[in-house]
């Protein structure tokens, strides 16, 4: 076919005058004589896609099957398509019947319409797509298979998908060409794709250098700055260049993505930048696909120009003015850096790729690299794995360390090209002193944390630890699975996490709550009473009320009020709260799970509900909360709990989910002696309770009235002697009775906002708390002292200062001894 023909079907079908390059000019032409198996590697945005989906049009009656890893993907490939008038289809769980049965009518005629199908490498090994491929091939209707994201194959890539190595044996006994497109194929990646995908000895290859000469490289350090945040904001603001494009469709203004490693840091930039003004907002695959679709399209239509991703984010994305990818902390390795840090400034013009380095970062990964390693030692597969994701990594760590040369050298030296002509594209090549002096005030302010923290090596301290390299990837929001994947992979990990408290503790409560989760019937589990009879009379008194639910919200709606409601709601309370932390697995994936399953049950509605709307009667029960209840002296009871969360209800809500297991039996304990407290106060759910209308909460004294709630006192004294065990025997004294804990007088310091110290106290240990169940905390002393000093500091100040101090600590800080500054 001439070149000609092959033009003006270019013109007549993508509407392009001309080729975007030569080299995807050459390769077009190559796959349209299709002599050869062929290797197209280019960076992203260069138009790989066209250089096999323009031979696809050109080979009337036969179709091309296209091998993508990402449903996600694969849809904006068919919606381009056909908005081009270009039948293309696919064949996955998603497809409609009828879909389906046109399309597979289609491919049985001897002269199909379809152009384009395309197939994920997991639906590729099915029985169905095997003997439909066996027909087509039967029948010679297959023009080329199409392998998209090749690299996908290699397990030096950063995408791998075991699945891919399986396309090979697609082209066993059949010439039909095979096509790989790649944009980040390095010398060992593209050993493996001719290796696996078995393409023939005389491949053809389509390279183009690795160098983007329209992007700028630099690193920035976080601690070398006062305000991190502010400095963040300020480069946005250069490189959005709002003034000038003022005029612009909001779509073709100037954007950006900051990507981040783990999913609460995005939300916590995400908030940051729009508390500062520039409107953000957050993805990763914690969020439910309709939210993640809602923010892709509010950023891709210019609503938001700024999305905080983690990396899942981008594969497929095609906005040419993107002007700057910054990474909040440090890359996986330079295959993904390049990758991500690509996807700035693909309509050519000048953008910027920044990595906002800090030190805490890299020990965070490095533990669980050394840790994964460690746990490889038997199996060689994996600990080549392991080994080459340490490789990557410390290349990566070397860049942002280093001042050794020019920033678009990795990547020239990783992919096999010769130095590029930098031209001052990086900051190393731009000013060598000044990064040196940067890199060199890193390390001195590294150093001096360092020689008042600790003389631990984390690796050794680590070594061999907790989790695999699935959680590692986890952490950089691995999205190489589906939602079905991971939703089922949730599941396992809450399975397991659920075994494994069972085995612990041989509680028959457990069998209740193995039920509940696992079966995913609460309510059912309820009302048909499924549940091994508890051992303790009350909690099983509890369970029993609870079921009742039903007939509450009934009468709710009925605007009727039953005489035992309050009592019942208490219990549901307690239930719904007792439940929520047992069943909270440990991992990232397994908690937004079970987070969103919780949220979608009525039991936690009907927490809430009774939250808003009772919080004066839930106090009263709590604060008969009775003495004997000593739990670990760091628990904030749930006395304290419905105080704070008066002040922060969104922490308390956020903390109640990330309380750790080790406090499981303390809050049973509590339960059941509130319970029973309550019973010894008349307030027992067997017996005959007082009426309390639904719609006329509890009036709150004022200030200076002596609250008449049965059995503060106690309370008070209580939570007040935990505090004071907690920060220091000075307490009482040091406060003036009007600063002392009182239930109401925290609705007092809610209005401004301020903590006194007992309440700050309150406020750090929670907010601290899931931190040190995670085990960050050197010992429990560690935790006790931070928590000390931490309120010391902030008696007085502004709620959401301490939030904000707290996460910036956290974040900065992944161990935390008792060197740590605070
Ligand atoms: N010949 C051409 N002329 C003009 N634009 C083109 C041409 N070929 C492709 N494009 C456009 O270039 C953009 C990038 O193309 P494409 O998405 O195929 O790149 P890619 O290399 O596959 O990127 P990625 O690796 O991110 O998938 C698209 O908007 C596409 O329409």
């Amino acid at each position: 076919m001439d070149e000609n023909t092959v033009l003006e079907a270019l013109q007549q079908h993508f509407k392009f005058a001309t080729f975007k390059s030569q080299l995807q000019q050459n390769a077009v032409m190559e796959i349209v004589k299709g002599e050869n198996d062929v290797l197209v590697s280019m960076p992203t945005g260069s138009g790989k896609s066209l250089c096999y989906q323009l031979p696809a049009v050109l080979k009337p009656n036969k179709i091309t099957i296209v091998f993508s890893p990402l449903l996600a993907l694969i849809k904006d490939q068919i919606d381009h398509m056909l908005a081009l008038k270009i039948r293309a289809a696919s064949l996955n769980s998603k497809t409609l019947k009828a879909e389906r049965e046109a399309l597979l009518m289609d491919l049985k005629t001897t002269t199909p319409n379809t152009r384009l199908l395309y197939i994920t490498p997991e639906q590729a090994a099915t029985n169905t797509f095997k003997e439909l491929f066996k027909n087509l091939t039967k029948f010679n209707k297959v023009a080329y298979l199409v392998v998209d994201e090749a690299h996908c194959v290699s397990q030096w890539g950063h995408d791998f998908r075991p699945d891919y190595l399986k396309l090979g044996e697609l082209r066993n006994d059949n010439k039909i060409p095979v096509i790989a497109l790649t944009a980040t194929a390095g010398v060992e990646v593209t050993k493996d794709i001719v290796n696996s995908l078995k393409l023939s000895i005389d491949h053809r290859k389509f390279k183009t250098s690795s160098f983007r000469s329209n992007l700028y490289y630099d690193v920035f350090y976080q601690n070398i700055v006062d305000d991190m945040y502010k400095h963040l904001k300020d480069f946005i603001l250069e490189c959005l260049n709002s003034e000038e494009e003022k005029e612009l469709p909001k779509e073709e203004r100037s954007c950006g993505i900051v990507y981040c490693r783990t999913r609460e840091q995005t939300e916590i930039i995400a908030e940051k930048l729009n508390s500062m003004g520039i409107r953000s907002q957050c993805y990763h695959a914690g969020l439910k696909n309709k939210e993640r679709l809602d923010f892709q399209e509010q950023w891709q239509s210019g609503d938001y120009p700024v999305i905080c991703a983690t990396i899942s984010f981008g594969m497929g994305v095609d906005k040419s003015s993107v002007r700057f990818v910054i990474h909040w902390g440090i890359p996986k390795d330079p295959a993904s850096y390049y990758q991500e840090s690509g996807r700035a400034g693909r309509d050519g013009k000048p953008s910027k790729c920044r990595i906002y380095y800090n030190k805490a970062d890299k020990k965070a990964v490095e533990f669980h690299l050394t840790r994964d390693l460690g746990k490889a030692q038997d199996n060689v597969s994996k600990k080549l794995n392991a080994q080459s994701a340490m490789n990557g990594f410390a290349k990566i760590v070397q860049y942002c360390e280093t001042v050794l040369e020019c920033r678009h050298k990795l990547f020239s030296k990783y992919f096999g090209d010769p130095p590029p002509n930098c031209m001052k594209n990086c900051d190393i090549c731009t000013n060598r002193k000044v990064v040196a002096d940067m890199v060199e005030l890193f390390h001195t302010k590294n150093i001096q944390f360092s020689t008042t923290q600790e003389n631990v090596d984390f690796e050794d301290m680590y070594g061999g630890g907790r989790k695999g390299q699935n959680d590692e990837l986890e952490n950089y929001g691995n999205e190489c699975e589906s939602d079905g994947e991971r939703e089922s992979k949730a599941k396992k990990q809450t399975d397991e996490f659920i075994k494994k408290q069972f085995a612990i503790r041989k509680n028959p409560k457990i069998a209740f709550i193995k039920k509940c989760t696992t079966d995913g019937q609460i309510h059912e589990a309820l009302a048909t009473h499924e549940v091994q009879p508890a051992k303790n009379e009350t909690l099983s008194d509890l369970f029993r009320n609870i079921k009742k639910d039903q007939t509450i919200r009934k009468r709710k709606q009925d605007n009727q009020e039953p005489e035992d409601n309050k009592k019942l709601k208490t219990c549901f309370v307690k239930a719904s709260e007792l439940i929520q932390m047992e069943v909270e697995p440990p991992e990232d994936e397994g908690e937004n799970t079970i987070t969103n399953y919780f949220k979608k049950t009525n039991i936690n509605k009907f927490s809430e509900l009774i939250d808003s709307e009772h919080k004066s009667d839930l106090q009263k029960h709590e604060e008969i909360v009775p003495e004997n209840n000593k739990s670990n002296e760091l628990e904030v009871t749930k006395s304290d709990e419905s105080n704070v969360s008066s002040v922060d209800k969104d922490v308390m809500l956020k903390v109640r989910e990330e309380e750790s297991v080790s406090r499981i039996e303390d809050l049973e304990r509590k339960t059941e002696d509130a319970l029973r407290s309550k019973s010894n106060n008349n307030c027992h759910v067997k017996s005959k309770p007082k009426v309390v209308p639904v719609s006329k909460p509890q009036p709150v004294p004022k200030p200076s009235e002596k609250p008449k709630v049965e059995g503060q006192s106690t309370s008070t004294k209580d939570i007040n002697s935990k505090v004071k065990k907690l920060f220091g025997a000075d307490s009482d004294n040091e406060q003036s009775d009007t600063n002392k804990y009182t239930p109401n007088k925290i609705d007092d310091k809610d209005k401004s906002k301020k903590l006194n110290k007992v309440n700050a106290g309150v406020l750090v240990v929670k907010l601290l708390n899931p931190a040190f169940s995670e085990g960050r905390f050197e010992s429990k002393e560690t935790f006790k002292s931070i928590s000390r000093a931490i309120t010391h500091a902030f008696i007085g100040k502004d709620v959401n200062d301490i939030k904000m101090y707290v996460r910036n600590f956290l974040e900065k800080n992944q161990v935390i001894t008792s060197k740590t500054e605070v």
